[in-house]
């Protein structure tokens, strides 16, 4: 056996004859000394040239070799970083005695690599996040902590509050990461990818729904297979664990050792029952990151907004201080002070955008001739909302004012078809588009109510905060050029009592499952004005009852 404290060269050197015939996926090793500038353009494709991984093997300890101690070292180092797919593993089981003193003479590679004295730790260090549910101090962490941390972690937080971006960061801090080994990490969306066939499988989930090597389709699959490790799969904004290949990755039936993130809303996360993974909370801007986001952002016209108590604390979120950042950039003298006049400002400011290349200069007059289409795209939002996906598959986007509050999104209908349908800028506005069709539909709010008392259809809840908001009657105006102001009162005279009846009523206090989130509601009454908070106060009493 060779001395751990001798030169990578002679460590080498020593185990010559057993590496020839030991090492696999010479391709990995190669690719890896090559993008450490180890092997050159012409080294790297003689190697590839060869024609069996003998031939691969003595082309690599050759060319090591002759270079030195430092690129000795680095194929020592990456060896060990890919052991698993590039040692054969002996098998700890010997089913009879014979077997067993046959295996014992083969020359353990796992053991030789693990005897090297690296200089440094060859797989970079760990740091363990200390987070968990029921720490009272909560540290904070940083996406690149939970980039290096081996736990499955569940990533929880409201709407808007910056789930996705903290998933997209992680993203592209592993794209632009400096180590190249060899791994993989998958991003799902998993609103745009609502209708997972049961028979869907592994294969059909990662290179359909996702993306498909362009070559050497079967290899890649066998190699996230087996060396499941490696394998990072982002599962964003899950709702429920219904689709059976999602279900399994979760639940480890498959890829057993990959490491999964999942990004769910508060409300979700009960049913997903992850309990032992690492649960990290995104909790939004700071007063701080608030600060530096709208001076960023407005110049000297952020001191304004920071003036205003009720702005800031919006700002909390970051979806509402983009959509605040926007509205004062805008320019408009009706800055928004509650969540529901920020997506009313937000719409607002879309159609002025638009507007500008026409002669119709007053926002109102925008709504009232783009009324009609306006309304198309609320109920297509509805429709979706109500089928828990983004895409807005009945909705004709001919108009430009539709398609300014949306983005193409390309589903995958075949491995080499996809077809462009239209989802909205953030899932959030699609949810108060939803909200605007259900109040210009009343007929259809106790039906929404009543689905907000089933499990499965509880994504339907946070249209009631925006459609409460809506009603208000110090609701903007605009809104008025889409629903005329006696229907919405009309509405309004039975609606918060029915609200407060069914979400109190037995068969959603019987639930175990929390019918409403009144804290919630609370808040966002709160902050949409004296006429809804004097209804509440009057109704809190038959609520304490209840
Ligand atoms: N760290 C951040 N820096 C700057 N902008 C951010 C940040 N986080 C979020 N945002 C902004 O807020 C918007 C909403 O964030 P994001 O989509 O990540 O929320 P989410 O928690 O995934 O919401 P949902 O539950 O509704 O899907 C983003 O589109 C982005 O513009």
């Amino acid at each position: 056996m060779a001395d751990a404290n001798m030169s990578a060269k002679d460590y080498i050197s020593n185990t010559r004859a057993q590496l020839l015939g030991g090492l696999r996926n010479l391709s990995v090793i190669a690719e890896n000394l090559y993008q450490q500038g180890v092997l050159n353009d012409d080294e790297f494709n003689e190697i590839k040239a060869e024609k069996d991984d003998y031939g691969r093997t003595e082309a690599i300890l050759d060319s090591v070799t002759r270079k030195g101690e430092a690129a000795c070292y680095q194929l020592l180092k990456i060896i060990y970083q890919t052991r698993k797919r590039t040692l054969e593993r002996p098998d700890p089981v010997f089913k009879n005695s014979h077997e067993a003193s046959a295996e014992t003479k083969k020359f353990d590679l796992n053991h030789w690599i693990s005897c090297f004295s690296f200089k440094e730790d060859p797989e970079m260090g760990s740091n363990y996040i200390q987070e968990n549910k029921n720490t009272k101090h909560k540290p904070k962490v940083s996406p690149s902590d939970l980039l290096k941390t081996d736990k499955n972690i569940l990533l929880v937080g409201n709407p808007g509050i910056g789930k996705t971006a903290l998933s997209h960061e992680m993203l592209r801090q592993w794209a632009k990461r400096d180590k190249k080994k060899l791994d993989y990490m998958f991003y799902f969306d998993m609103r745009e990818i609502t209708s997972i066939p049961p028979t869907m499988g592994l294969e059909d989930l990662l290179f359909t729904a996702y993306c498909q090597p362009d070559e050497g389709k079967d290899e890649v699959l066998q190699d996230i297979e087996r060396t499941s490790d490696n394998v990072t799969i982002i599962l964003d904004g899950i709702t429920t664990l219904s689709s059976l290949v999602v279900q399994k990755v979760v639940k480890k039936d498959l890829l057993p050792d990959a490491k999964i993130i999942i990004t769910c809303r508060p409300d979700d996360e009960e049913d997903l029952c992850l309990e032992d993974w690492l649960r990290v909370e995104v909790k939004g801007f700071s007063e701080e990151t608030i600060k530096t986001y709208l001076s960023t952002t407005l110049g000297d016209d952020h001191r304004e907004v920071l003036n205003n108590t009720q702005m800031v604390t919006l700002c909390h979120v970051p979806m509402y201080a983009l959509m605040v950042a926007a509205s004062f950039s805008s320019g408009d003298s009706l800055q928004p002070r509650t969540v529901n006049e920020i997506y009313i400002s937000a719409v607002r400011h879309r159609l002025q955008l638009k507007s500008r290349k026409t002669r119709i200069k007053n926002p109102n007059q925008v709504f009232k001739t783009k009324g009609n289409k306006l309304l198309s795209l609320a109920k297509a939002a509805f429709y979706a909302t109500q089928g828990k996906t983004v895409s807005l598959e009945e909705l004709s986007c001919d108009d430009s004012c539709v398609l300014s509050f949306l983005k193409p999104h390309h589903v995958k209908v075949a491995p080499a078809e996809t077809r462009t349908v239209y989802a909205f800028l953030h899932y959030t506005m699609q949810e108060f588009f939803a909200a605007l069709w259900l109040l210009k539909n009343p007929d259809k709010i106790r039906e929404v109510f009543q689905q907000c008392l089933a499990k499965e259809m509880k994504h339907m809840r946070p249209l009631i905060p925006f459609a409460c908001c809506l009603l208000n009657e110090k609701s903007p105006r605009l809104i008025n050029c889409l629903i005329p102001a006696e229907e919405l009162k009309e509405t309004s005279e039975w609606f918060f009592k029915e609200m407060i009846n069914t979400f109190t009523s037995e068969a959603a206090v019987g639930d175990s499952e929390p019918y409403i989130d009144i804290p919630f509601l609370c808040q966002w009454f709160l902050s949409s004005g004296n006429g809804v908070i004097s209804f509440w106060t009057c109704t809190l009493p038959s609520l304490r009852q209840a």
